[in-house]
């Protein structure tokens, strides 16, 4: 997605991209479409849901999975690449919608996380 919506293909990797700047590239791919009407804080959740489904099957009946997944096709993994993406997408967009900043409320939820959880007790 360009600017104003228009498509474009991803074909470098993009090494550095916020959570800011995804918001808005879905924010434009939804306005291109007209489907922002969709874009309920309900229907995004549950459409998140429905992702988190689809990335579960893909670990499902495997048993458990060595870091790195290095006995995987990487055609399995580039599909787990997809379903993770969707999640997030889905995520981002929810937040925005909902007027949270997400990469601000995940930070200081580090913070809060530390002090619940000390290092030393740990
Ligand atoms: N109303 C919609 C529909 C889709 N998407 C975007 C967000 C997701 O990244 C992706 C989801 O697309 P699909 O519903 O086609 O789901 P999959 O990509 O998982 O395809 P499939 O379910 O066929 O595996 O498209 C969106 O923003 N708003």
């Amino acid at each position: 997605m360009g600017e104003g919506g228009g498509e474009e293909v991803a074909e470098e990797k993009v090494t550095d991209i916020s959570l800011k700047e995804l918001a808005k590239k879905l924010e434009e791919f939804a306005k291109a479409r007209d489907w922002e009407k969709y874009h309920s804080p309900r229907n995004l959740l549950l459409a998140m849901v429905g992702e988190v489904g689809e990335l579960s099957e893909i670990f499902q009946w495997k048993g458990e999975v060595d870091k790195g997944l290095p006995n995987w096709e990487e055609s399995d993994k580039e599909h787990l690449g997809e379903e993770l993406s969707d999640v997030l997408l889905y995520l981002v967009r929810l937040a925005d919608i909902c007027g949270i900043d997400l990469g601000d409320v995940a930070t200081k939820k580090i913070v809060k996380n530390s002090i619940k959880y000390p290092p030393k007790i740990c």
